[in-house]
């Protein structure tokens, strides 16, 4: 029996008083159970304010992005160790908005799953293929070849510690979601493909479905087999379906 993990992406979005309403919510009204952890990942300027507020723990928080590199000069960047001292213990690597919008590779990405590893961060990768790549038939080549770039480079054993999310462009803020039936045939394929790997390590994994899901869509992907949670972006950002999603999930 897997753990499931349900994990608001809030993007580039939030201010400081929306943040405290909607964890004021989250912290009141969410009965985590063991068998569902529930992760916020804020903007890099709010996590020290949501550290503070999510006194209670049962809350964890991730950081959007992380740096390949430790301390040192690099303008702008933010590396491992700052993301842990400020109470972060997951972060979210290769997002299809950083791959595009960031040109971020798989080479990039793989090192960045490097020092999130390094320095004690769960990495939660984030595959999946645009509209083009679905109709050309390449779902799952893309995908595999998305997280075979990070086995090659850091091996299979990285993934004892880290999460898989499965997030089709395509549906991602566009109201559009795969079906249950389509996200689980590619998170079978992932399943299967850590599975060449490890064994133990495939039926151990959590590997999360992103890309418009809400309250009304979240219980029909988590009845299936293969999909152990959420990586949630719009609806992590209202209490209502975030919690209705936790729930589901647990
Ligand atoms: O990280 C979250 C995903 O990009 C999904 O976003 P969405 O739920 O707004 O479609």
């Amino acid at each position: 029996m897997r753990t499931s993990v349900v994990i608001g992406n809030w993007k580039m979005n939030g201010d400081r008083v929306a943040n405290i309403k909607l964890l004021d919510r989250l912290e009141k009204e969410l009965s985590v159970q063991n068998n569902c952890a529930v992760v916020v990942c804020p903007p890099f300027p709010f996590l020290s304010q949501v550290a503070g507020w999510l006194l209670s723990q049962k809350i964890n928080i991730g950081a959007q992005n992380v740096s390949a590199h430790n301390y040192g000069a690099h303008t702008g960047e933010v590396c491992g160790q700052m993301l842990t001292e400020l109470g972060c213990s997951y972060v979210l690597l290769g997002h299809s908005e950083r791959r595009a919008d960031n040109y971020e590779s798989d080479t990039e990405i793989a090192a960045k799953f490097a020092a999130a590893i390094e320095t004690g961060l769960t990495p939660v990768l984030c595959v999946g293929e645009t509209l083009d790549q679905k109709n050309a038939g390449l779902t799952q080549s893309v995908v595999t070849g998305q997280i075979t770039s990070v086995i090659e480079q850091l091996g299979i054993s990285v993934f004892n510690k880290a999460i898989i999310a499965y997030e089709p462009v395509w549906a991602i803020g566009t109201g559009e979601t795969a079906t249950p039936e389509q996200a689980q045939a590619v998170h079978l394929a992932i399943r299967t493909l850590i599975r060449s790997y490890d064994n133990i390590l495939a039926d151990k994994i959590a590997i999360l479905y992103g890309g418009s899901v809400k309250a009304s869509n979240a219980k029909a992907l988590f009845s299936q087999i293969d999909i152990d949670g959420a990586l949630v972006g719009g609806a992590a950002l209202d209490a209502d379906q975030f919690i209705s999603i936790c729930n589901a999930a647990a």
